[in-house]
């Protein structure tokens, strides 16, 4: 299997990195769509129900299959041979910004349902603020496997 894995190491990467496009892609905009969602809309409106369509398929149809594509083929890589070194600092700081990127994807979502059930909480101004969250997390990322501290 490892045999296998080291085959087509750069092949899965490739595969790892076009998912990982795929997906921070959708993690930087549906963010922005609950701005304007919540500072333009007027709830029950069809423009209302054009931003839920919007967020539902950009989150069902994109970010969730982009999500996992990036942790399977993320995995394969881990579990090639020669490639994460453990006692080094930066697959810990990968492995931890990976789970918390995974943990703001969540969280997202279920933003996504507030507004499907017309029962969202926040504000603009706080959309605004957890959109850093992605971007931040993506600097220490990509940092860790391009610098390899
Ligand atoms: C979700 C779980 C993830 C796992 C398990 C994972 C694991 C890995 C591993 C083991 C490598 C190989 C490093 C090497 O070949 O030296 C890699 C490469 C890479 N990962 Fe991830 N990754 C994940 C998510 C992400 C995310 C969210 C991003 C970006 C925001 C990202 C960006 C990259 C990039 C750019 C490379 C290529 C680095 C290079 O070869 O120069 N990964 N990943």
């Amino acid at each position: 299997m490892s045999d296998v894995l080291g085959d087509w190491y750069f092949w899965i990467k490739t595969l790892h990195v076009v998912s990982v496009i795929a997906w921070m892609a959708g993690l930087f905009y549906l963010p922005r769509l609950f701005v304007y969602h919540v500072e333009q809309v007027k709830a029950g409106t069809e423009t209302d129900d054009m931003f839920q369509t919007m967020e539902r398929r950009l989150f069902r149809a994109i970010m969730q299959p982009a999500m996992i594509a990036t942790w399977v083929f993320g995995l394969c890589l881990v579990f090639t041979p020669g490639i994460v070194d453990w006692s080094m600092a930066w697959p810990w700081a990968k492995a931890f910004s990976v789970l918390a990127m995974t943990g703001f994807h969540e969280w997202m979502g279920a933003r996504r349902k507030d507004f499907a059930n017309g029962r969202n909480l926040l504000t603009g101004r706080q959309y605004r603020i957890m959109n850093e969250v992605p971007t931040l997390l993506m600097l220490v990322i990509v940092a860790s496997v391009i610098v390899k501290f």
